[in-house]
């Protein structure tokens, strides 16, 4: 399956936030957006769920125009900026109606066996964050969007997490942006920077220093 989103011109108020956007995500490989705060990232990956309206866009599915939000078909997963669990939902609620098995998960992560009938509150950000990625990453969905999977993920966990992003590419579009951008590199295949309302197809990482986004690679 080949996504593509392009034409897309979103502004607020009389600023522009994108504009000269094209961007192409096929399953079996992992596509990855850097750019600077306030670029467009969110926005971004907000439009390609559905849930964000720009002046203009075009979303194509297998070269088929998609009309209606993505969100709608069931067929995509989004881990957005902020967490998605209601506060007082107990962990254990939520594996149940993401159908997602609790045992797979506690094998993966031991250290949460404890929290089966925790609220989800009362987890730290960083367990917040892990519950939240293995739920999308495990849904079943084919398109997957991951907008900052790694933020506040102690360093043992996000090794593990790249390797679920990479173990879901086979069957799956996975898109994902994070400030992280070695984490970002090292798991994508390809990438995509977006600079003043554009998005730039990186071929080699040293681009990433001449567009500015690293002082080094
Ligand atoms: N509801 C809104 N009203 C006005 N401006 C907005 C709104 N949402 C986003 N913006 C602006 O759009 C721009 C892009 O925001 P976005 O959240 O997509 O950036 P980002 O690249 O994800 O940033 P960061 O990396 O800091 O999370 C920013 O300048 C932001 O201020």
């Amino acid at each position: 399956m080949i996504l593509e989103i392009d034409n897309v011109e979103l502004n607020y108020k009389k600023k522009s936030v994108l504009n000269g956007v094209y961007l192409k995500a096929e399953t079996g490989s992992i596509t990855g957006i850097l750019g600077h705060n306030g670029c467009g990232k969110s926005c971004l990956l907000n439009i390609i769920f559905g849930s964000l309206e720009p002046k203009y866009k075009l979303i194509r599915i297998d070269n088929k125009p998609i009309l209606e939000p993505l969100y709608l078909n069931n067929r995509i997963a989004f881990l957005s900026q902020h967490d998605f669990i209601p506060n007082r939902m107990k962990i254990a609620t939520a594996f149940k109606l993401f159908r997602v098995n609790w045992d797979n998960f506690t094998s993966e992560f031991p250290l949460f066996e404890k929290y089966k009938l925790q609220r989800f509150h009362k987890l730290s950000g960083g367990e917040r964050r892990i519950v939240e990625i293995y739920l999308v990453l495990n849904k079943t969905a084919d398109i997957i969007l991951l907008d900052e999977p790694f933020n506040g993920v102690a360093p043992l966990y996000i090794e593990k997490i790249k390797a679920f992003i990479h173990h879901q590419k086979y069957d799956k579009i996975v898109i994902l942006t994070d400030h992280r951008y070695k984490e970002v590199t090292d798991v994508s295949d390809s990438i995509y920077l977006i600079k003043n309302g554009c998005t730039k197809l990186i071929n080699k990482m040293n681009e990433l220093e001449d567009y500015r986004y690293v002082n080094q690679f």
